[in-house]
């Protein structure tokens, strides 16, 4: 099985949008419907997503209106600080304000409390929190939320990667999300190759890249 680093699935993103011009929106779009078509949703009612505030969050927005329309109960935290919020995870977020979801975002012990309760409770944690834009350890706040996820959830699903893991080594920054299921996007990237105990099942989905981009990119960054 090919397994690609985040820097070239970066330039694959970015080679789709701008070069073939599939809009950003539509690859996450695209990503959200992936990953529902993972859920059981006959079994699963009660969801709790936390999602960053790049577009691995952008997709955890895109999940939640998603499990929203197919009327689940979703509790929806948001770690991170909003003025930082990228273009897609902004419209994402828009939507769902438009929608009158409420969601919390965490920044202390008041929100990590609401978070714990939603958690022991659940049928599901979805983990929208770092994807392939992890750069740094994870620490303060976020590392408070992974240990809560980690501790208190019945059944985690990883959006793309699980948060905390480094998508090109599989090392743990700091702490990572300890997954039952990962939904990786388009390619499977090296580090979730060396980390089961992390990952959990792996899962492998398309958003929409054509194979012309992956070709084209893979012999430039040989
Ligand atoms: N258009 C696209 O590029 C697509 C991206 N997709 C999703 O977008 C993800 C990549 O999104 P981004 O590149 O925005 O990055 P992430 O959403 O993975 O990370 C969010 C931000 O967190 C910050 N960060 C990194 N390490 C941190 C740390 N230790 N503590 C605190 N903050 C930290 C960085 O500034 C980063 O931009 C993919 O994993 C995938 O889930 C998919 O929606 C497919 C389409
Ligand atoms: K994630």
């Amino acid at each position: 099985m090919l397994a690609i680093s985040c820097e070239e699935m970066k330039a694959m993103d970015f080679y789709a949008i701008e070069k073939i011009g599939i809009p950003s929106i539509v690859l996450m779009e695209n990503a959200a419907l992936r990953v529902i078509d993972n859920i059981d949703l006959d079994r699963m009612n009660s969801i709790t997503l936390i999602c960053g505030v790049g577009n691995n969050g952008g997709d955890g927005l895109a999940i939640a209106r998603h499990l929203i329309i197919n009327r689940k109960n979703v509790d929806l935290f948001i770690v991170g600080n909003l003025d930082k919020g990228t273009k897609d995870f902004n419209i994402n977020l828009n939507i769902l304000k438009n929608m009158e979801l409420k969601f919390i975002h965490i920044t202390g012990e008041k929100e990590l409390e609401i978070l714990k309760k939603s958690l022991v409770k659940n049928d599901l944690t979805i983990d929208s929190i770092f994807g392939i834009g992890l750069t740094r350890d994870v620490e303060d706040i976020y590392k408070d939320v992974i240990s809560l996820i980690n501790h208190y959830s019945n059944n985690i699903l990883s959006v793309d990667i699980p948060s905390g893991l480094d998508g090109d080594t599989g090392e743990i920054l700091g702490i990572s999300v300890k997954s039952n299921k990962t939904i990786t996007f388009h390619l499977i990237k090296k580090g979730l190759l060396e980390s089961k105990e992390y990952t959990g099942e792996i899962i492998v989905e398309p958003i929409g890249i054509p194979e012309k981009v992956t070709k084209v990119i893979l012999e430039r960054m040989e």
